[in-house]
């Protein structure tokens, strides 16, 4: 487990073995490989080359309610046990997942690429927690520190009606559910704020620099615990971007984004919403500004072990026309604020991933540091207008192709190629 708790600059590590030589202009083509692709076998190999991921979301949920079958169904071969019993899952299992974007394999046509590289994100199948984690309760307190490594979650809630799946509580009922997880973590952040409250009243800032962030990260704290102790996120909380980064170290639980999960039995999955649990997430998820998607873990976990040819079929005969991962991960990536932009040639057609305003130096930087440092220019090209003119030269010829510099902001879709130092 790393350390951190949230990446949220994408560092994609670049795999370029090569060096590179001076006064290069170059589009990228590397290859990157990924665990799955929603249960879609679509693998991209390569020996020599990893990608590195900065954003994890966290499956979260309370024990036995579906999330390692989600997980084992979003990332194909990383088979994490699902069974039917509580605390089946304790050590976390980790996966990469890859983002679908149909506009990929537009480009890639147009562009007769030899390979297609989706941007991606990490899942973290967590352990289940119960009422009392906070205080050491069941799997306790190591469990709450692998949802403070991940910089999303995704909360797992039982929609279904099943005897034979033992509910921890004896029965299904999402807002008790969603109560205890939610609980659970304010707790684990009351404790946290004020073990921190406690360290920052004895000791004394070494500089004016210092004692400006500790003031921000006082007023930050007094803030969020007055929003904990009336059971509100931190994420609830307005607070300045000085006061953010104040208090960024404590990775606060409360503070990540969320995506409620609802896990409903196969046969309400052409109507989730005729379901009253499903309508009971939905109603606390806008509440707690989180966002809602519904899904059958079971028939996502069973898709996997059918053919490609079968999956259609019985998809149909449960009157739905397409899995609900693709939905699942794109909810994921926009939940942290995600951009794609796209390099597109003959070798390759690839998205990456970045944040929302950052610059075209900044953009390049996600590929490979060298190119952030030898930025030059950009040349760019709105993802439409791509597809429109049929081609990067194309777009050329037709004045589609900007010439960018350092300050400008890569928008969501464009299609980039760099110009650099090195
Ligand atoms: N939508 C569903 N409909 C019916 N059964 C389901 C559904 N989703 C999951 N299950 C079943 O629920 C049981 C528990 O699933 P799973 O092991 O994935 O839970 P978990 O949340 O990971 O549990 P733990 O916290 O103990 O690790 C399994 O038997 C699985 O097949
Ligand atoms: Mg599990």
């Amino acid at each position: 487990m790393r350390m951190a708790c949230c990446h949220l600059i994408p560092t994609l590590v670049h795999p370029l073995k090569s060096s590179l030589s001076r006064k290069q202009s170059l589009l990228l083509t590397e290859k990157s490989h990924f665990i799955g692709f929603l249960g879609f076998t679509q693998r991209f190999s390569s020996s020599s080359s990893k990608v590195s991921m900065s954003l994890r979301a966290g499956i979260v949920g309370l024990p036995n309610v579906g999330k390692s079958t989600l997980f084992n169904a979003v990332v194909e071969n990383g088979k994490a046990q699902a069974a039917n019993f509580p605390f089946c899952t304790i050590e976390p299992n980790i996966g990469i997942v890859a983002v679908p974007d149909p506009r990929l394999q537009v480009l890639s046509d147009l562009s007769k690429s030899q390979r297609v590289v989706p941007a991606s994100i990490e899942l973290v199948d967590i352990a289940g927690l119960v009422k009392g984690a906070s205080q050491g309760e069941g799997l306790g307190n190591k469990f709450l520190s692998h949802i403070r490594e991940v910089d999303s979650i995704l909360q797992v809630v039982r929609c279904f009606e099943d005897n034979d799946i033992v509910h921890v509580n004896g029965k299904v009922n999402p807002t008790s559910d969603i109560d205890v997880i939610n609980l659970e973590l304010v707790f684990s952040d009351l404790d946290q704020i004020q073990k921190r409250m406690e360290k920052l009243k004895k000791g004394k800032p070494k500089d004016s620099q210092s004692k400006l962030k500790e003031e921000a990260e006082k007023s930050a704290l007094d803030k969020i615990l007055q929003a904990l102790m009336d059971g509100k996120p931190a994420r609830s909380v307005t607070l300045t971007e000085f006061e953010k980064d104040a208090i960024k170290h404590l990775c606060l639980l409360t503070m990540k984004p969320v995506t409620y999960v609802a896990n409903v039995a196969e046969t309400d999955l052409a109507k989730p919403e005729n379901n009253p649990y499903v309508n009971e997430v939905m109603k606390l998820a806008s509440e707690l500004q989180s966002g809602l998607v519904a899904i059958s873990a079971q028939v996502e976990s069973e898709l996997t072990e059918l053919p490609y040819e079968e999956r259609m079929e019985y998809l149909k005969s449960l009157g739905v026309s397409e899995s609900g991962l693709g939905n699942l991960i794109r909810a994921t990536y926009s939940l942290l604020g995600l951009r794609t932009y796209f390099t597109s040639g003959e070798k390759e057609t690839k998205a990456w991933t970045i944040l929302a305003g950052m610059t075209a130096p900044q953009a390049a930087g996600v590929i490979h540091s060298d190119f952030e440092k030898g930025f030059i220019r950009a040349e760019t090209v709105a993802y439409a207008d791509f597809v429109a003119a049929g081609s990067l030269a194309a777009a050329r010829e037709k004045g589609l192709l900007r010439s960018e510099g350092k300050d400008y902001i890569v928008q969501e879709g464009d299609v980039m190629l760099f110009r650099f130092n090195v």
